[in-house]
């Protein structure tokens, strides 16, 4: 089962379209330690409303190689349980160290997981992402509409339909539900949501913004297919730190955050 097939396969059996990120930022805790085991358990007690998990590599480079070493235990423990891997890193780079990345995050011990890459150096760029998750049974989440209030800056003017059309193009040289190649458009635009889910059929969208950012799940159903599916909507601090380090805090938004989600579908 490739990764577009796992997420939709686990959101139909638990009924989630939450993405749970996981953020950890080393002044919440006393030491890296105590930043790993609180994420592990964050993780393990918020897996069953969760379609997938989202590491932002950001907060684990920012620890240096006992960072990685802490990412490698989260991929792991979610593999364990189960859950798809969407690694949040936003890489892109010209062809030959794209190629790099792609091995380095979609290949060996992370085949099978999902990448966000960044287009803004060209389609091309985008082969070795694709060709690799493709390869490996993974997906890569392209940027098309950031949640933050810059993205306009760079990404307006037809840039993002500019980037969803090349997804659409990529994914029909796919067979199945949906494709290798997502998209990723911020919770924060839930006015372009129907816009892109039209324009990018087959490609799963994930959502970021939900929670911290100020995105709400009522205005999100757009981005989803008449069956609930397409779209993950994720949410980092508004559920690693949703009261403090208070793990059962975390399980509870967790919780609201996917029936509010499920409501907005009902
Ligand atoms: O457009 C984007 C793309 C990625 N992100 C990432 O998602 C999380 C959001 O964290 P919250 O705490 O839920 O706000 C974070 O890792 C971002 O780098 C995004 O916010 N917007």
């Amino acid at each position: 089962m490739n990764f577009a097939q796992a997420v939709t396969d686990r959101t139909r059996r638990l009924n989630t379209r939450l993405c749970v990120g996981l953020d950890p930022r080393l002044d919440a805790y006393r030491d890296a330690a105590h930043l790993r085991a609180h994420t592990l358990d964050v993780l393990e007690a918020t897996a069953p409303y969760a379609a997938c998990v989202k590491p932002q590599l950001a907060f684990y480079e920012a620890l240096g190689l006992e960072g990685l070493h802490i990412l490698e235990d989260v991929c792991a423990a979610a593999r364990t349980l189960g859950l798809p891997v969407l690694l949040d890193a936003k890489r892109g780079d010209i062809g030959s160290t794209a190629q790099a990345y792609a091995q380095g995050w979609l290949t060996g011990r992370h085949a099978g997981a999902a990448l966000t890459v960044n287009p803004f150096l060209g389609f091309e760029t985008l082969t070795p992402f694709v060709d690799t998750a493709r390869a490996s049974g993974g997906a890569v989440f392209v940027l098309v509409k950031t949640s933050n209030p810059g993205q306009a800056d760079l990404q307006g003017n037809g840039v993002s339909e500019r980037v969803a059309d090349e997804i659409t193009r990529l994914n029909a040289a796919e067979d199945g539900e949906y494709a290798s190649v997502g998209a990723v458009v911020g919770a924060t635009h839930p006015q372009d949501l129907a816009a892109f889910r039209t324009r990018m059929p087959r490609a799963l969208l994930l959502l970021p913004g939900l929670g911290a950012q100020g995105a709400t799940a009522a205005q999100l159903a757009p981005a989803f297919d008449a069956g609930g599916t397409g779209a993950l909507v994720s949410a980092s601090r508004g559920v690693q730190y949703a009261r403090g380090l208070d793990v059962p805090a975390s399980v509870q938004a967790a919780r609201t955050f996917r029936d509010e989600l499920n409501a907005a579908l009902a």
